[in-house]
């Protein structure tokens, strides 16, 4: 199971999030309570292994600023969340970094399609919000069968086996289940998700 924990903004939250087995850490680069800047990603990209995929998260700006912005930053991935076309994934690629593209959990099938990026993540209404949603719902998807997909929205520690078990998702993504109140990462909830998450008596 691949783990992603996002809207990491402290040395703290990183270091755990690795130690504890993540595959990739998110800073999110837009407007958010969980905002970093490009400087202070920087910074943060020094407690983050090789092994562990660093990934900039985007909702409304232009796929050119994201790109620039991400850069910056010095990632080489970023995360598009909002309206998108396939032109803006091959914009991603073509700029010689890597995508992940989120749509919402009541997507089209058109949406829900191969475009071209590296990760398809299927998340809540509103990103980053802590709202759980139907995830067993994705399991008949034909457009998601063999894909690798990142399942997001109001998983926790104690709901991640299920939902992503239920949802047949190949990776797992959090940002509010591992906070102690809205933009403040707890350390034990991280270590806790990613634990159950890449446990084989959960998923
Ligand atoms: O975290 C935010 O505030 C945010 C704002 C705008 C776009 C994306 C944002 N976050 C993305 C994520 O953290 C994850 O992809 C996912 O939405 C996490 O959801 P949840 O675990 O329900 O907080």
């Amino acid at each position: 199971m691949f783990v992603k924990v996002c809207g990491l903004s402290t040395p703290e939250s990183v270091r755990e999030a690795v130690d504890s087995g993540a595959d990739a850490v998110g800073f999110v680069l837009t407007a958010s309570p969980r905002v970093v800047s490009p400087g202070q990603v920087s910074s943060l990209l020094a407690e983050v292994p090789g092994r562990v995929t660093p990934i900039g998260v985007f909702r409304h700006e232009p796929v050119a600023d994201a790109v620039a912005i991400a850069r910056a930053a010095g990632l080489e991935w970023v995360q598009l969340h909002g309206a998108r076309t396939r032109e803006d994934i091959a914009t991603v690629h073509d700029a010689g970094m890597k995508v992940i593209r989120a749509v919402t959990m009541d997507a089209t099938r058109h949406e829900i399609e191969d475009w071209g990026e590296d990760l398809l993540l299927i998340d809540a209404a509103v990103p980053g919000s802590g709202e759980t949603w139907d995830y067993a719902a994705m399991a008949e998807v034909p457009e998601l069968q063999g894909r690798k997909w990142l399942l997001a929205g109001g998983l926790d520690p104690e709901n991640v086996g299920q939902a992503a078990a239920s949802a047949q998702a190949w990776g797992v993504d959090v940002s509010s289940g591992v906070e102690a109140s809205r933009g403040v990462k707890d350390l034990a909830k991280i270590r806790a998700f990613v634990h159950a998450a890449k446990s084989d008596a959960t998923v």
